[in-house]
């Protein structure tokens, strides 16, 4: 995920020499960006330091960066499941940190990515936050970190659950018959055009889909299977809500 994010940053003009990557591999990332495969000595004066690694290695990895970090060192962490009251109790001494949610568009700078903060963050950094996710999509600060699982249940996880809904809908086709890679390749394009086309237009989703179903037509018949009994809200409520506790629990440490 990290990756990506970095991937979009390059993309938009930011200076590779200014990155640093710590990753055990030791593996190349992009021109220019140096890779460490342990802590440096030192962080420089002002610098930000993205947690991009699995949330269930926060304490091995504060144990040797927290003390390298000062009052002026910004944490912006993507870590799924992982409060900020955490972030705060492994990094005492950075003023600003801020939790991130990103998912993978990113990388084409067609992301959403939830922000929190809180009042100790101070009003620049919480701005130098906000400025360093805008070119990466979509950015939306929620206001009450509660709701923090569920937002990356919807928006985080979603792209996977979007993408099983393609792979569903061209499965789907080739059980009515039509051959697998045409059913493949027009599930894709009528997704991806059914987005951009929502993105666009002044009516809602919900809107849209009346349209496409003529009166006493074929669209009406499927979506009354899709509508019967709430049945897709249903399976994707249920699908938000096993995401959202898996987030509840990880806070816990399960
Ligand atoms: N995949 C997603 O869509 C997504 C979305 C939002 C947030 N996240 C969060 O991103 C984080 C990484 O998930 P991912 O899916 O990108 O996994 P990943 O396995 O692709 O990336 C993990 C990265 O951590 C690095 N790493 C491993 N050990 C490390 C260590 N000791 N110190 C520093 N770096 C180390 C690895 O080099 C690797 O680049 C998780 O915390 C996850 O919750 C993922
Ligand atoms: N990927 C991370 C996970 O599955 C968080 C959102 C997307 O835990």
């Amino acid at each position: 995920m990290a990756g990506q994010m970095l991937a979009r940053w390059l993309d938009c003009g930011l200076d590779p020499s200014r990155v640093t990557v710590l990753r055990p591999s030791g593996r190349a990332v992009a021109e220019g960006v140096a890779v460490l495969t342990d802590y440096p000595e030192k962080l420089e004066p002002g610098t930000t330091v993205l947690l991009g690694m699995k949330p269930y290695q926060l304490a091995d990895v504060a144990a040797r960066l927290a003390p390298l970090c000062r009052a002026d060192t910004a944490i912006l962490s993507i870590l799924a499941g992982t409060p900020l009251a955490s972030l705060r109790a492994q990094f005492p001494a950075p003023q600003s940190i801020v939790r991130a949610m990103p998912n993978l568009p990113v990388g084409l700078g067609e992301g959403v990515t939830a922000l929190f903060t809180d009042e100790a963050t101070p009003p620049e950094s919480r701005a130098q936050a906000g400025a360093l996710i805008e070119p990466l999509g979509l950015a939306e600060w929620i206001g009450d970190e509660a709701l923090f699982n569920a937002i990356t249940a919807l928006s985080g996880c979603g792209p996977a659950f979007l993408f099983r809904f393609v792979d569903a809908l061209a499965r789907a086709g080739e059980a009515i018959g039509i051959p697998v890679d045409q059913a493949a390749r027009m599930a894709l394009a009528t997704v991806q055009g059914s987005a951009n086309m929502a993105a666009r237009a002044r009516v809602s989703p919900a809107t849209l889909a009346d349209q496409v179903a003529s009166p006493g037509g074929m669209t009406r018949e499927g979506l009354n299977v899709l509508d019967a009994d709430e049945r897709l809200l249903t399976l994707l409520t249920d699908t938000l809500a096993a995401a959202r506790d898996r987030g509840e629990a990880m806070a816990r440490g399960a």
